[in-house]
């Protein structure tokens, strides 16, 4: 079978912006010795190894949903957040992200990591604020992130000198070219996706890890796609969990070979998935729109393939009570030392480039991406419009005080070292 991309839809790499691309190299400005001198943590620079070209190969995750560490996870998560620990915790909406302060990923044990993917499965995202993870080195975000299944290794993207499992994203505000590349040909740059879902066995956790960022903007916007799908109609719900969708990483593959990225894997993937899918732990349901990959609706024709993204798009993006923006400089020390850890399965996100134009720093990253099941759609679970299915629900209870940390916060001076 062989698929294209449909009419009527704006996924597309602009022929302005091809022009502008050609013969770039992707991330770093023309002298890579210099910025790799100017950076904090060049182990986590962009690398370019033309011996790593077709090298790796992504493991299939049969058992994915069955080996899910949620399901070994506590529901009180009292070894995530140990009675002896000051603890905070912060939501940053009702029932959808939360920010928590007090703890240390890396000292987690085998059971603390456990409740951290049940917690994930029940807050979609989580800010750990003040972590010492940056500084743990390549080989232990490695170590840390197994724990969760198997690592993906991203087909195009850039990755960390030594771990080809570490995802970099970079950019430098202030560089004008960059900014009008990004916006040449379009006012915004908006690209709501669940990370890697054109694999055969998309993500289930991301923990994005920051190393530089600016003092205000580049924040990272979620979208909680549990409540996108409870919003529907019945009916609309119903139609929806009859279709697949035809996700790709075609486009970002045209735009590694316009910037001469080295591909570890040499492979455009064309992979069904269901449009609705049931959480393996918690059996909730949400909508797998993962509009950056998502080229069509299989069976639909052109039309009826874009109306229903197009709806959805909107759906999604207008829905501003079911959208959290978490930023990457924050906590009651007010550093940069985040970490944000997100479940794919149930949020799509988008980065923002806001910093790009009038600030002169650094946003430096890199993503740890565990690979999930397969998505599947379990039609006998729960009912359709609210999906609760055992327990582990939106209102689940942690057994935390929260602290609204409001005012406080701008006295503080920013103590990153
Ligand atoms: O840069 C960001 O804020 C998000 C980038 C992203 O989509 C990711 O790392 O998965
Ligand atoms: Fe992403």
């Amino acid at each position: 079978m062989s698929y294209y991309h449909i009419k009527g839809t704006e996924l597309s790499i602009p022929p302005i912006a091809e022009k502008i691309l050609k013969n770039k190299t992707r991330g770093l400005g023309a002298d890579v010795d210099e910025e790799r001198k100017k950076v904090k943590y060049p182990e986590f620079l962009a690398h370019y190894q033309p011996d790593e070209e077709g090298k790796y190969k992504n493991v299939k995750n049969e058992d994915g949903a069955k080996n899910d560490k949620g399901h070994l996870g506590d529901p009180t998560f009292k070894n995530l957040f140990p009675a002896d620990k000051k603890v905070t915790t912060r939501n940053l909406s009702p029932d959808f992200g939360t920010e928590v302060e007090g703890i240390q990923l890396s000292e987690l044990d085998e059971q603390g990591k456990n409740d951290l993917a049940l917690y994930l499965e029940t807050r979609g995202l989580v800010v750990f604020r003040d972590q010492d993870f940056r500084d743990k080195g390549g080989d232990f975000a490695v170590n840390f992130g197994k724990h969760f299944g198997p690592l993906h290794i991203h087909p195009i993207s850039i990755s960390a000198e030594n771990n080809p499992e570490l995802l970099v994203t970079y950019r430098q505000g202030g560089d004008s070219s960059r900014y009008d590349k990004e916006f040449s040909s379009k006012g915004d740059t908006t690209g709501w996706h669940s990370d890697i879902s054109f694999e055969e066995y998309p993500a289930s956790f991301s923990f994005f890890v920051a190393l530089e960022v600016p003092p205000s903007g580049g924040d990272t916007v979620f979208i909680d796609t549990r409540e996108a799908y409870r919003r529907l109609s019945p009916a609309y719900q119903n139609f929806l969990e009859g279709l697949t969708a035809i996700h790709s990483n075609y486009f970002q593959n045209v735009l590694g070979r316009l910037t001469n990225t080295v591909a570890k894997i040499k492979e455009d993937y064309y992979t069904e998935h269901p449009l609705v899918r049931t959480h393996p732990v918690t059996g909730e349901k949400s909508l797998f729109f993962s509009r950056g990959f998502v080229q069509g609706i299989k069976g639909l024709k052109d039309k009826e393939s874009a109306s229903v993204l197009n709806f959805l798009d909107h759906h999604l993006a207008t829905n501003l009570d079911i959208q959290v923006r978490a930023n990457h400089i924050g906590g009651s020390k007010l550093n940069s030392k985040s970490v944000i850890a997100w479940d794919n399965r149930l949020a799509v996100h988008s980065a923002t480039l806001d910093y790009l134009r009038s600030t002169t720093e650094r946003r430096h990253h890199y993503r740890i991406t565990v690979l999930g099941e397969k998505p599947y759609l379990d039609k006998s679970e729960g009912e359709s419009s609210n999906g609760h299915a055992n327990g582990h629900s939106n209102g689940h209870s942690n057994g935390l005080k929260e602290h609204q940390n409001g005012d406080g916060i701008s006295k503080l001076k920013l103590d990153d070292e």
